[in-house]
Order: C-alpha cells, then structure tokens, then sequence
C-alpha cells in the first residue's frame, strides 16, 4: 500500500488556533510519501519502530490498526520541525494508508483521528494541520458553523469547525530558517503566557480577528491587503515570543519584493512565508541571508494513494 499527503502552510491564526480562535491555511506541493506492507516485525526505514524517532508513526498504528506487524518505508520533500506541518504530512499519509487496507478511508475519519495522533504525541494541538493535509485545497477553521462546512473537532471544551475555503492561486515562496522549532516546545511556551497574562489572552484575540479580516481580501484577490494583514500577524507573535532572529532576517529581506511575509507554524525556528508576485526574487533574497527557499504552489489534492513510490 502507497499513499502520500502534502505539507500546508498557515496563512492567518497560527497558535490562535490552539484557543479556538479562527485560521486559515493551505496545502502545499511537498509531499510525504509511505508505503507499507505486512511483516514479521514493525520496523520503518529499515530501523525497529522506536517511541523516540517514530513517535507520530506508532501513535497512528496505535490508534487504528490491530493486525499484522508491518514494513514502513517513508520519503519525505517536507523538512522536518520546519513549521511546514511534516508531522501532519507523515500522519496523514500513515492513517491513509492503514484505513486503505481496513476498507475504511474516508477523508472525515482520516482528518478526525489525523488530529487525535497529534494531539496525543505533542500533548497540545489544534485540527487545523491534520484537516489542511487531509483535504488539500484551503481550509477555514472557525469557532461556529459556516457555509461549506466539512467536518466539527472537539476536545475538552473546545469546538472546531472545519470548513473549505476557495483561495486565489497564491504565489507564495516559504523561506526555512534550518533552525527545527518545535511545535510542542512553542504551543507549551505561549499556553504559560496565555495562562498568567490576560494581555496575551488579548492578542491572541487580535490575531483571530486578523483571520477573519483576511477572508473577502483573500476571495477578492486583494493581495495588497492581505500581505498588510500578514505583517499585523507577524507583529501578534512576535509579542507571544514565537518569532527568532533567522525569521526576522527572511521576513526583512523578503519584504522587499512581497506585499507581506511572516512566520508561518509554530516558529522559534521554522518558516516564514511571503506572498509575492515575485518568487524568484524572494527566493533569493531569503538565500543571500542564510535560509532554505521554496517556491511553493497550493495543492489541491489532501491524501493520495500512489502507485508509485
Ligand atoms: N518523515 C518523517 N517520518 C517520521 N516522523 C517525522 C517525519 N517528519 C517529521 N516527523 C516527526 O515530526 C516532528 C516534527 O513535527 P513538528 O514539531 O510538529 O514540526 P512541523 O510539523 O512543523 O514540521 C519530528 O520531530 C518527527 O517526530
Ligand atoms: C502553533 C500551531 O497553531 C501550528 C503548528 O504548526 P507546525 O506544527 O509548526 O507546522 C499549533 C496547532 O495548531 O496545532
């Protein structure tokens, strides 16, 4: 069995999200790519399935699969701890493949348990990267019901509503520090400051309603608006303490040739995204101070079963 799901990027709402407020994010063509075939042990990659390196893979197996031991071979074009999602993407493309085998695939259920494996591994999560991956195209995730409403996520007290949202075909170009920032360590890190400071409570309101400001710019192509919109953001996060110096550069020296540019996941490392109508001027711009860049296109395909590897 081969299957394959896509990174996303977050354009509006990241850490926000974890709270219940609204975000926006896209998938992105790079992909995860597993196959898998039944064995006399759980080994991936040639390795014994460890707690340490394998921990979204055996949380997956965990959850939804009882039968035999099995071979898990990955490839993956998302780096890892990247704020690209890697763990949703190597999530989603493991739970495809194991509910492909049951008979059972269905993009809700995928999308559904996607999260819980996520939740479960890093202790603390929203939906908004395990629903992104599993859909592809681009997702609204909302407190309340709305039109093109596809599926509700609940944990505790906490409701998400996950909905498709049509967005333009953003020319977007991610710039990666090479610094892994680490979703848990960061979602752990704002919650003790939303915790004791009703003054990040605030801002992370504001950054809600930054995401609700960007749905017409965003269905009217006003790209103007939307790069303003995306350096607000950037600003609300900053002052959650999720940005780092190699961001600040990227965004800097991005900002030259975008209408805006911000970190985009979790951060403390990661990426940041500008939208540009200039890619190849961005991407060089984040390579002459020391980041990655990739020149990404929205992708409209969630999970995949492959025929090829
Ligand atoms: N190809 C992969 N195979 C197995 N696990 C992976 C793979 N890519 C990423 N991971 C897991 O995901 C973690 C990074 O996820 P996270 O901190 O959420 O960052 P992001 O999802 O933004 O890239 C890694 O530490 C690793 O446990
Ligand atoms: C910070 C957060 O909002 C996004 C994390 O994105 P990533 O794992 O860094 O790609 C956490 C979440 O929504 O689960």
């Amino acid at each position: 069995m081969e299957t394959s799901a896509p990174a996303k990027v977050i354009l509006f709402g990241e850490h926000a999200v974890v709270y219940g407020e609204p975000a926006i994010a896209v998938a992105i063509n790079l992909r995860t790519y597993v196959k898998i075939k039944k064995s006399e042990e759980y080994r991936v990659n040639g390795y014994p399935m460890s707690d340490k390196y394998h921990s979204y893979i055996k949380n997956a197996i965990k959850l939804c699969w009882d039968g035999e031991p099995l071979d898990i071979q990955t490839k993956s074009e998302v780096p890892s701890a990247s704020g690209m999602g890697s763990s949703a993407s190597i999530t989603v493309a493991m739970l495809t493949a194991l509910l492909a085998m049951k008979d059972e695939l269905k993009e809700e259920k995928i999308a559904k348990l996607g999260f819980e494996v996520e939740y479960r591994t890093q202790g603390s999560a929203s939906p908004i990267d395990t629903s992104t991956v599993t859909h592809g195209k681009g997702i609204l995730v909302h407190r309340e019901k709305k039109d093109h409403f596809l599926w509700k996520v609940e944990k505790g007290e906490l409701k998400w509503y996950i909905h498709h949202i049509e967005v333009p075909s953003l020319k977007l170009v991610v710039g990666f520090s090479g610094i892994k920032g680490s979703t848990k360590d960061m979602v752990n890190k704002v919650r003790r400051f939303y915790n004791w400071n009703s003054f990040a409570r605030d801002v992370i309101r504001d950054i809600g309603k930054i995401t609700m400001e960007a749905i017409e710019p965003l269905q009217d192509e006003d790209y103007e608006r939307i790069g303003e919109l995306m350096n607000e953001d950037n600003k609300l996060l900053t002052i959650l303490g999720v940005n780092h110096p190699m961001l600040k550069r990227m965004i800097n020296a991005s900002l030259k040739h975008s209408y805006g540019a911000k970190l985009t996941g979790a951060g403390g490392g990661g990426s940041i995204i500008a939208l540009t109508d200039e890619q190849d001027e961005v991407a060089k711009a984040i390579e002459e101070v020391g980041g990655k860049a990739y020149k990404v296109e929205i992708s409209k395909d969630g999970f995949r079963i492959e025929n090829h590897f």
